[in-house]
């Protein structure tokens, strides 16, 4: 069965509770940056699995749910008695959305390198994993780091999200682990705002060149209203950001990263991907919350034909 796997993305899903409107209810749905990536992916038809742990609750099982109905493998992943499923509550406000965590000490934050199903992650032909996944406890980092150096080994792609969160851990230490991490990486995804702080260059086709020369192979830098760059050592291109209603982009780095990875692996060409990658970005801000609006292939396909 793990022969069969395209996509293997390790980190912390989670249950949203997502309020729409100030003082109004909060709705739940689903995140989890590696996860949203795990549903974008199987929506635009790659076979993926989760490696993670769950807690042995309601959240867990509802997860679960969500990865059985898209077709996403979770049989590596245990449910944890002694540890709860992380929860995370998004709020919208003129500057945008905040995310308020009730995570620490989660089922997930207790994984390590002795937890990994280290056969899937050798078998997928991509593992996928970003600085949340680092970041939520040392041994959750530690296992990250064995997890790349199995892929690695075993000569699988490793794709990298550079998604920096602030309030999971201190900018210099997330400097130093994102710019070790991104030296064992294949593909990389960063986001302007947070390249901006964890690189030296602040222009986006310096950082794209600082982050090659960490040792990146693809970069993919989404820049929000101004597009997408993707350069390679020899190739680079810019791809202008798709106008759309735009209510909550909760996720939309994460649509990208998993409509990319499907590209990119049908089709060998990361312009090709990145160009596919944008168009499902702009379509999951056109609804609230992180997975709901994740676009399937045929709503990307029809997107970029109108
Ligand atoms: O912020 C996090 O740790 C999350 O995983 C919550 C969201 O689903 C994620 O950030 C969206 O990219």
């Amino acid at each position: 069965m793990t022969a069969a796997i395209d996509l293997v993305c390790l980190g912390e899903p989670m249950v949203e509770l997502n309020q729409h409107h100030a003082g109004g209810a909060y709705h739940p749905g689903f995140g989890g940056d590696v996860s949203n990536t795990a549903v974008a992916a199987a929506r635009q038809g790659l076979r993926v699995a989760m490696s993670t742990a769950l807690g042995a609750d309601v959240f867990g099982d509802s997860l679960r749910g969500l990865w059985t109905a898209e077709g996403i493998d979770h049989s590596a992943v245990p449910s944890d008695p002694d540890a709860p499923t992380g929860l995370y509550f998004v709020t919208h406000g003129p500057a945008g959305h905040t995310f308020s965590y009730r995570r620490a000490g989660s089922a997930a934050s207790r994984m390590s390198p002795r937890s990994l199903p280290l056969d899937l992650i050798s078998s997928a032909k991509v593992l996928h994993f970003s600085a949340i996944s680092q970041a939520i406890s040392p041994s959750a980092c530690d296992a990250c780091f064995a997890a790349a150096d199995a892929a690695r080994a075993a000569g699988r792609l490793v794709s990298y999200d550079t998604n920096l969160r602030l309030a999971l851990w201190p900018l210099a230490r997330a400097r130093a682990v994102i710019r070790a991490t991104i030296g064992l990486s294949d593909i990389v995804l960063p986001g302007l705002d947070d390249a901006q702080k964890l690189c030296d260059a602040q222009d986006a086709d310096g950082i794209a060149d600082e982050l090659l020369g960490l040792g990146a192979r693809i970069v993919a830098l989404t820049m929000g209203s101004d597009g997408v760059l993707v350069a390679t050592a020899d190739r680079r291109e810019r791809f202008g950001a798709h106008k759309v209603d735009a209510v909550d982009a909760t996720g939309a780095g994460d649509a990208f990263d998993g409509a990319f990875l499907a590209e990119y692996l049908a089709t060998g060409d990361a312009f090709a991907a990145a160009r596919h990658a944008n168009a499902a970005a702009a379509l999951s801000v056109t609804g609230y919350g992180a997975v709901a609006p994740l676009p399937r292939r045929a709503e990307v396909e029809a997107f970029l034909a109108r």
